[in-house]
């Protein structure tokens, strides 16, 4: 086996020079290179995994009003009425992974100190074309223009970041798209490279490539493992690196990592599937996706295994190639059958604080789209293809869509969809993709072409989605740090306690409603059903009952009391008896007062509260005059049109009379013009 020099190059993190070996010899002398192994290997139970993407995940449903107001507070100002105010922003200009402007936001004063910390990459998917080399005599339609233009002799021109000629290498690729993705992902950002294309037009030649050019997936863990020895080197921080691999086959998740083999062992036996789960007959098991708070979606029970070395990664990744289905195809004889996914996850710890921040790299192969076959497994697998594609196809043309809207009103607005009903749904490729869709992910498309005029269509449906991709507008959080497993029950918590307080307010703000519409009934006047009213006149009653009685007895005893002379008597009485009856008196005196002012303030409240009847009453009535004087109006109105009618009728009438009349005299008169009276002598 050739074993390639490896070497640092100035401007590269590693260089490979012809091939990586098995890629194990090369990756192993840069592991020596760099120091040595990170750490000793752990295995993780299948816990589940995800495909790497912040909790702000804004479009998933199960995402709390918490995260939605993170989401937002991090500079997402959102579209429509539903958007709430964006915070005030500040950019700054950087060059991006492709070299493309973007803008580094940085979060407003009133946010709270951690999230200000939390920068965001504001830009639009990146797109590349990778034409694939053809030894072909036929003329091409399609011409490369320049390094961003591509053109078609009918289609006409399409611009992206980047146009790549036919006879570049995989190096070249990779330095233009994952390297510069994997120094974001170590910034702190989910990075997603996914490939697109017709069947054989290179994508897994771009991405896993071959012994003698290997491709993106390699390079970039070559890559990644020497930026976290870099990085790790000082001992200040610890990295660990998760990989998972996964297939999409006619719409079922598998594991392509769900085996029983020794990664050691440099002969790995394709599709040898552990014993220890669940699975269907004859088969590897199907995984379920599901909605997850924290990283938008997470794919139960799959394998994440935790590797100390870019040779035990690319290990695992080639026993996942090999489990992935491939068959022969009329444009490929080792065509993919399936879309495949690696998630390379680097969970970076802070030794002094004890945080971690956890981001993902998502490598995806998808399986090219093609046309009807005459095998039924081949046609089976090709619509399912074809269907998941188009799904992808329909939610980037509606994110594009949106994404153009949004740039045409306000800049700010950079925030992907809010109002438009985007179908992750209609497919387990979109469902995946969501979350790095939904702005959690910075994302580079690498569109290989075929130019041979007989792929023609294919190739300009392939342009038309690349298109539409390069329009979506992304703006990615940097990845929160997470303190072990504390924070996560504690977003859980938040989570589900601001959900609980949002139904609360809900409830409320529908009993205060309910509380309005009631106030405002009541106060239309509808006194008769004012239990306050009714309570303060029966009250009112009674106690002018009392005071009747009350005033009775007194005058009776006074009376009595001057009937019998009591001025005598009360002198005859001893005095204490005199100033007993006195006191008496005294507090009836007061009594008789107090509810005698308590009767006027009934009573004027009384007044008033008649006084709105009788004005609530009088606006009625007012209201009913107006309607009886406008229904008096309308009868007056239609009695006018009908006499009009009438009017009309008989003009009509003496018009055609007229017209009679004067054909009755026309003749008459022309007779008498013709009559010439005969002159006789008599006369003269
Ligand atoms: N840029 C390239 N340079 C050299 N060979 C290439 C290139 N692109 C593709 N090929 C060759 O073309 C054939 C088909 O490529 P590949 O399998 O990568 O296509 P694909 O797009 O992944 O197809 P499918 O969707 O059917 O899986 C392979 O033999 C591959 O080696």
């Amino acid at each position: 086996m050739k074993v390639m020099a490896i070497r640092e190059p100035v401007n590269h993190g590693v260089r490979v020079d012809g091939y990586l070996g098995s890629n194990l010899e090369s990756f192993q002398s840069m592991i020596q290179k760099n120091g040595g192994s990170l750490r000793k290997p752990i295995m993780r139970s299948n816990t589940g995994s995800t495909l790497g993407h912040s909790p702000t995940l804004r479009s998933t449903s199960s995402i709390s009003s918490l995260r939605k107001s993170f989401l937002r507070s991090n500079s997402i100002s959102t579209s429509g009425s539903s958007r709430s105010a964006s915070p005030t922003r500040s950019c700054s200009s950087q060059m991006g992974p492709l070299g493309q402007k973007i803008r580094i936001v940085r979060s407003s004063s009133n946010e709270s100190p951690s999230r200000r910390r939390q920068d965001s990459y504001a830009g639009n998917i990146s797109v590349v074309i990778r034409p694939k080399p053809v030894v072909s005599a036929e003329r091409e339609p399609w011409r490369i223009e320049n390094q961003t233009t591509i053109s078609h002799e009918e289609a006409g021109e399409f611009s992206f970041d980047h146009v790549f000629s036919a006879d570049c290498g995989n190096l070249d690729v990779y330095e233009r798209t994952s390297r510069p993705m994997i120094d974001k992902l170590l910034e702190g950002f989910n990075a997603t490279v996914f490939a697109y294309g017709m069947t054989g037009s290179g994508k897994t030649f771009t991405m896993t490539g071959t012994k003698e050019e290997p491709g993106l997936i390699p390079l970039s863990v070559s890559y990644l493992f020497s930026k976290v020895m870099e990085h790790s080197g000082g001992g200040s921080k610890r990295y660990e690196v998760v990989v998972s691999y996964l297939e999409i086959y006619n719409e079922k998740i598998y594991d392509l990592l769900d085996c029983d083999i020794d990664t050691k062992s440099p002969s790995t036996p394709a599709r040898m599937f552990s014993t220890n789960k669940p699975r269907t007959l004859g088969g590897p098991v199907e995984l379920r996706i599901r909605d997850d708070a924290q990283y938008g979606v997470r794919i139960m029970g799959l394998t994440e295994k935790v590797c100390e070395s870019s040779e035990e990664i690319s290990r695992w990744i080639e026993t996942g190639d090999k489990n992935r289905r491939t068959s022969e195809t009329i444009y490929n004889t080792r065509s993919s059958r399936s879309h495949a996914v690696v998630l390379i996850r680097v969970n970076n710890t802070d030794l002094s604080s004890g945080m971690t921040t956890s981001t993902t790299l998502s490598l995806c192969d998808l399986a090219g789209s093609e046309r009807a076959v005459s095998e039924y497994e081949r046609r089976k697998e090709g619509a399912y293809i074809n269907k998941s594609l188009l799904a992808l196809g329909t939610v980037i043309s509606k994110l594009s869509a949106e994404s153009l809207i949004n740039s045409g009103s306000n800049v700010s607005n950079l925030t992907g969809p809010m109002n438009t009903h985007i179908p992750y749904r209609d497919s387990k490729l979109t469902r995946l993709l969501q979350p790095a869709l939904s702005g959690n992910s910075i994302i580079t498309t690498i569109c290989t072409i075929d130019t041979r005029s007989e792929a023609a269509n294919e190739t300009i449906n392939t342009m038309r989605f690349a298109s539409r991709a390069k329009n979506v507008a992304l703006l990615v959080p940097k990845r929160r740090n997470i303190c072990s497993g504390i924070d996560d029950e504690k977003d859980h918590l938040i989570e589900s306690l601001s959900e609980q307080l949002e139904i609360q307010q809900q409830h409320v703000a529908r009993l205060e409603q309910r509380l309005c519409a009631v106030s405002a009934l009541e106060a239309d006047g509808n006194a008769v059903t004012n239990p306050d009213m009714s309570r303060l006149r029966i009250e009112n009653q009674f106690l002018k009952d009392r005071l009747n009685h009350c005033e009775q007895l007194l005058n009776k005893d006074t009376v009595e009391l001057q009937d019998s002379e009591i001025v005598a008597i009360l002198d005859l009485l001893p005095a204490e008896v005199g100033n007993l009856l006195e006191t008496r008196l005294q507090n009836f005196e007061s009594q008789l007062r107090e509810y005698k002012n308590y009767t006027r303030q009934l009573e004027s409240k009384l007044t008033t509260r008649s006084n709105e009847e009788s004005q609530v009453a009088f606006t009625k009535s007012q209201l009913s005059c107006e309607d009886d004087l406008i229904q008096i109006k309308q009868s007056e109105i239609t009695e006018l049109r009908k006499m009009l009618d009438r009017k009309d009728k008989m003009i009509d009438a003496l018009q055609s009379a007229k017209r009679l009349r004067q054909r009755v005299l026309q003749p008459i008169e022309n007779k008498e013009e013709n009559y010439e009276p005969k002159r006789t002598g008599r006369f003269y």
